[in-house]
């Protein structure tokens, strides 16, 4: 049987007396790279504040990791990343991940295991001020793996960086999903996507489609993600 570390069923969210999530389904299964892509103001990081348990004004069903979103069961289990890196400036890599190792209770080992993941290895006495904002962004996605969970959710973490780093962290959530976590990614840069198992284009508070990059491609006749959006939107509007 397959195995969803999140599942969610007709999510309707209300921010600022507005609905802004239109009953959104998505399954992120155990070891699956799942991109939410979309653009902006289309309620990615509602999602996935829904999805961590932090977003109000929420209805509908969301299950995660086998129980109810935000239960104090989950918390701990889930690796959450905003775009507000949140590492302290003043302090090295390795004092950053020192400092949530001790709150996760996990040690050293822990740590540089992170370090290496996200291959800061050779600048773990670097202090984070002095980091450039791809290095930042390494730093705080070490901080949520250092408990191994079986969930990451990460809001836009490439969002800012060079192509060539944007590639490197892409290969790393691969690797991450392919050790056995699911692994949701949002990003408004589309093709970036077409990196993942599967893909929910969300625009407007709704899922406009989902799928495999290669099912996406192939239901449009487009031949990049971008392309494929656009035809859907185009599609939506006939
Ligand atoms: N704090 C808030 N109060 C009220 N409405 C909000 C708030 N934050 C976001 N919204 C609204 O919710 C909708 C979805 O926003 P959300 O931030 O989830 O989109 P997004 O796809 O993540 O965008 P971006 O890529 O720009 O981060 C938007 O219409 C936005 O204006």
């Amino acid at each position: 049987m397959e195995q969803h570390v999140v599942e969610v069923t007709d999510l309707r969210v209300t921010r600022g007396g507005r609905e802004v999530l239109h009953g959104v389904d998505l399954s992120v299964g155990a070891g699956e790279l799942v991109g939410v892509v979309g653009p902006s103001g289309g309620g990615k990081s509602t999602l996935m504040r829904s999805i961590v348990g932090v977003q109000s004004g929420v209805q509908g069903s969301l299950r995660v990791l086998g129980e109810e979103a935000g239960s104090p069961g989950v918390r701990g289990r889930v690796g959450y990343v905003t775009q507000a890196a949140s590492i302290y400036h003043d302090l090295t890599a390795r004092e950053n991940l020192e400092f949530f190792a001790a709150i996760l209770g996990v040690g050293t080992a822990e740590v540089r295991a992170a370090l290496a993941t996200v291959d800061l290895a050779h600048a773990a006495d670097q202090v984070v001020g002095t980091m450039s904002g791809g290095q930042q962004s390494r730093v705080s996605l070490a901080t949520a793996l250092l408990n191994d969970p079986p969930l990451l959710v990460l809001d836009e973490p490439t969002v800012g960086l060079d192509p060539v780093l944007r590639r490197s962290l892409w290969a790393t959530f691969g690797d991450l999903a392919s050790r056995g976590a699911g692994v949701l990614v949002s990003t408004h840069v589309m093709d970036e996507a077409e990196r993942c198992d599967r893909i929910a284009l969300l625009r407007e508070g709704e899922v406009m489609a989902t799928g495999t990059p290669a099912e996406l491609l192939e239901r449009t006749g487009a031949d990049s993600v971008e392309a494929a959006f656009l035809v859907l939107i185009d599609e939506a509007a006939a």
